[in-house]
């Protein structure tokens, strides 16, 4: 098992490229299934343990996945006859597994998906999903751990309003009414970024969309699609993540490749605290100032505050001064590393769905355990801000959505290495 060692009171300077985003290309490369015809090549692909999952998963159903890490490319051929069932061990894995249903459904008219259940970071249910389905005539059935959904003939276009603009429910019914017959409206969606690079991919591949990034999609379907070269977008989460970095160091660092227009609450939100962020030729530029002020954050459906983001502007708002606020609403129990910041030391306590901080705390190195995937990055920022050595363990969670985390850190001046816990390189950092 890997561990991260952080040395904290390094300010960071200089540039660093964000990826292609996670939460972009999963859904894409779900949605390639949905070509019948020719190969999709997909580009700026991230070298993640997520893309590595969604690729089994897409050659479990059948499909040919060539991957090219090196070049960032994945290259697939769903032009033949799929298989509609994915299993357990992908969607347990990764609960966008779950995403491969409204292709499956729109091809072959069954999807057997198994069941996401819970994760560490709430209950997350899939009813949006398939009251979605079921709107376009498909009958969903329950069954040892397996959700089942069944279309006599085609998917038919209908008019569906989500409860809560679900970014996963919106992925999935957009995909099934993509070759659906008629129109599908799809009221109160999901206005992310990433529901705006599927519908340009699905648009590439010869589907009718209009209206992605708003909060009403209208979907034409279309009898076939076809494969279609793809660039994914830049990873928000990611150069936000760099941001936060920035931000508690004191540092000034450029973000490469970010699209400003994608974050705009996350760098609104940090200039509040007196950060100071440019655009520059080069990518955004964040300086950092202490001290810093403390605000309120209440996260909430794009354009609000990402909760992708969440975890990470807490260990930023624990060095700030005055009394903060930080609101979950989206997730039930995005709190975990709440117990791991106190283990640095960190003056916060949760109330309801909110954590209030005194600050600034004196931040303490501590050996803490990553609880999510932006639980990890968190305890490494506030790692940087620490006094003393702070180590980091349950990186499968980092891995699933940032590439060489550390190793950019590292190029950007931070005192970090990554090692294996039989390795005794740590003993070397323990004399620190
Ligand atoms: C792979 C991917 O893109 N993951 C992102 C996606 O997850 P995901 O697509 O799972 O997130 P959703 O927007 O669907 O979920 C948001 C909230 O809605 C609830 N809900 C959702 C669907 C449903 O049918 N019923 C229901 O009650 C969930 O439990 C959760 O409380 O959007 C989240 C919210 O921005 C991000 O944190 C995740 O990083
Ligand atoms: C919660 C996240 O991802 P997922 O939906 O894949 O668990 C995330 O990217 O922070």
């Amino acid at each position: 098992m890997d561990k991260i060692i952080v040395k904290g009171g390094h300010k960071l300077t200089g540039k660093v490229k964000v990826e292609g985003a996670k939460n972009a290309v999963l859904p894409v490369l779900a949605a390639a299934l949905l070509a019948s015809e020719g190969k999709n090549v997909i580009r700026d692909v991230p070298t993640l343990a997520d893309v590595s999952t969604i690729n089994e998963v897409l050659r479990s159903l059948h499909a040919d996945v060539q991957y090219y890490p090196k070049q960032n490319e994945v290259i697939i051929d769903s032009s033949m006859e799929l298989s509609s069932e994915a299993q357990f061990e992908y969607v347990r894995k990764m609960r966008a597994s779950i995403l491969v249903m409204g292709p499956l459904l729109a091809r072959n008219g069954f999807a057997r998906v198994a069941l996401p259940g819970g994760c560490a970071i709430g209950s997350r249910p899939i009813d949006q999903h398939l009251k979605g389905f079921e709107a376009m005539g498909a009958e969903i059935s329950f069954g040892h751990g397996y959700v089942e959904a069944n279309v006599n003939g085609r998917l038919r276009g209908a008019k569906i309003y989500l409860d809560f603009p679900s970014v996963g429910a919106t992925e999935n019914i957009m995909t099934a009414a993509a070759l659906a017959d008629g129109v599908t409206i799809i009221e109160n969606a999901a206005k992310e970024p990433e529901i705006v690079d599927l519908a340009n991919f699905i648009n590439e591949m010869g589907g009718h969309i209009v209206g992605a990034g708003t909060d009403t999609i209208r979907i034409e379907g279309v009898a076939t699609l076809s494969g279609t070269v793809h660039h994914i977008i830049p990873d928000r989460i990611e150069a936000g993540t760099f941001m936060v970095a920035a931000a508690i160091t004191q540092g000034d660092v450029t973000i490469t490749n970010a699209v400003p227009e994608h974050m705009a609450a996350v760098i609104s939100k940090l200039e509040e605290m007196g950060v100071m962020i440019s655009e520059t030729e080069e990518g955004l530029r964040i300086q950092g100032i202490k001290p810093i002020r403390s605000i309120d954050i209440k996260t909430m459906p794009h354009p609000g505050f990402p909760t992708d983001m969440q975890s990470q502007m807490m260990a930023l708002m624990l060095t700030a001064t005055g009394t903060g606020v930080l609101t979950e609403t989206v997730f039930e129990n995005r709190f975990m590393h709440v117990e791991e910041f106190r283990r640095m030391n960190g003056n916060v306590k949760i109330e309801g769905r909110s954590v209030i901080m005194n600050g600034p705390s004196n931040l303490q190195g501590a050996e803490v355990a990553a609880t999510d995937l932006r639980a990890a990055a968190a305890l490494i920022l506030a790692g940087l801000a620490s006094e003393g050595v702070t180590r980091v363990t349950e990186l499968y969670h980092l891995d699933r959505g940032y590439v060489d985390f550390h190793l950019k850190l590292a190029a950007l001046g931070a005192d970090i290495e990554r090692v294996s816990t039989e390795s005794s390189d740590e003993k070397v950092m323990q004399t620190v």
